[in-house]
């Protein structure tokens, strides 16, 4: 399913405008990643996807459908959404939080749980899970229920606003290979919002840069976006991290070369380095 911001502008009601004529088209069965810093917008984009905040000028379409035709719980229904601090139910096991979207859909509870056990395999959560409640699981454990949650509906589309972005970094790290894979079976259409330009390299089959008031700076691939950033709003960008991605090698006394980052933090050895590259290039 496609998605298609169609101009448009949300102004909340004490004035501020957090989106001033924003338009986008997301095709079926990727991922594009809203990338910006605090404030800039994002969230209240994907917000609009599925009617948790209504544009004040302009439209949302769903493969040519504006949503605003459509009931909101009814939109919700059939959207995955995942956010930061994974919203679930404090009082309901693990498997009950998963369960409650098939359940209002009309699932039988049994059915409902054994879709439940389901997700939580995809997801990577171990089955002894299932009977704990949300706060006798880890960050990361309950970043997952959330995206096995977000999945549980089976989706069309699925919006994640900063779902890893409250783990550590390793862990964050793990969710999102989790995420890729998953991806690669399932394909949906996602919008994943962030901040984080390392996790929007990674995850993005298409990037869009946003200034403030959801202003594209650029749109691109990955690769595009590195290789030829558009302005220097986005050089600057991507700039804030050019000290870990400028990387020098060094030969070493037993053989290979010693890997570092531009900081100087070594990062691992290889056997060859395909093409030397100095500080002075
Ligand atoms: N309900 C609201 N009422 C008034 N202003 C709001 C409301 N929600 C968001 N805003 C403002 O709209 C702007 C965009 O907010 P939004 O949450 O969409 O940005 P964001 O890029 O997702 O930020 P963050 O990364 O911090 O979540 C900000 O200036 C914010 O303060």
């Amino acid at each position: 399913m496609a998605i298609e911001f169609r101009n448009v502008t949300k102004t909340y009601p004490d004035g501020t405008v957090a989106v001033d004529n924003f338009s986008l088209h997301v095709p079926s069965h990727t991922c594009t990643v809203l990338l910006g810093s605090s404030g800039c917008g994002k969230s209240t984009l994907l917000r609009m996807v599925n009617r948790m905040v209504d544009p004040t000028s302009g439209a949302v379409l769903i493969d040519d459908d504006d949503v605003a035709t459509t009931e909101p719980v009814a939109l919700r229904r059939r959207i995955g959404y995942v956010m930061q601090d994974s919203g679930l139910l404090p009082h309901r096991r693990v498997v009950d939080n998963i369960a409650t979207v098939p359940r209002l859909n009309g699932a039988s509870k049994a059915e409902a749980h054994r879709r439940a056990n389901e997700l939580m395999e995809i997801v990577g959560l171990d089955a002894a899970m299932a009977r704990r409640y949300p706060r006798q699981l880890s960050g990361g454990q309950q970043q997952r229920v959330g995206v096995a949650r977000g999945l549980a509906g089976d989706p069309n589309i699925l919006l994640m606003d900063e779902p890893f972005g409250a783990v550590d970094p390793l862990v964050r790290v793990e969710l999102q290979r989790e995420l890729q894979r998953i991806q690669t079976e399932l394909r949906k259409t996602i919008i994943f919002v962030t901040h984080d330009i390392d996790e929007a390299l990674t995850l993005g089959d298409q990037i869009v840069v946003l200034k403030k008031g959801g202003e594209v700076a650029q749109i691109g691939k990955p690769q595009e976006i590195v290789e030829a950033p558009a302005n220097d709003f986005v050089a600057q960008f991507l700039g804030l991290d050019s000290a870990r991605r400028s990387l020098n090698a060094a030969p070493r006394d037993g053989g290979g070369w010693l890997v570092s980052d531009g900081r100087g933090r070594p990062l691992g050895v290889v056997d060859t380095v395909p093409d030397q590259h100095t500080d002075t290039d």
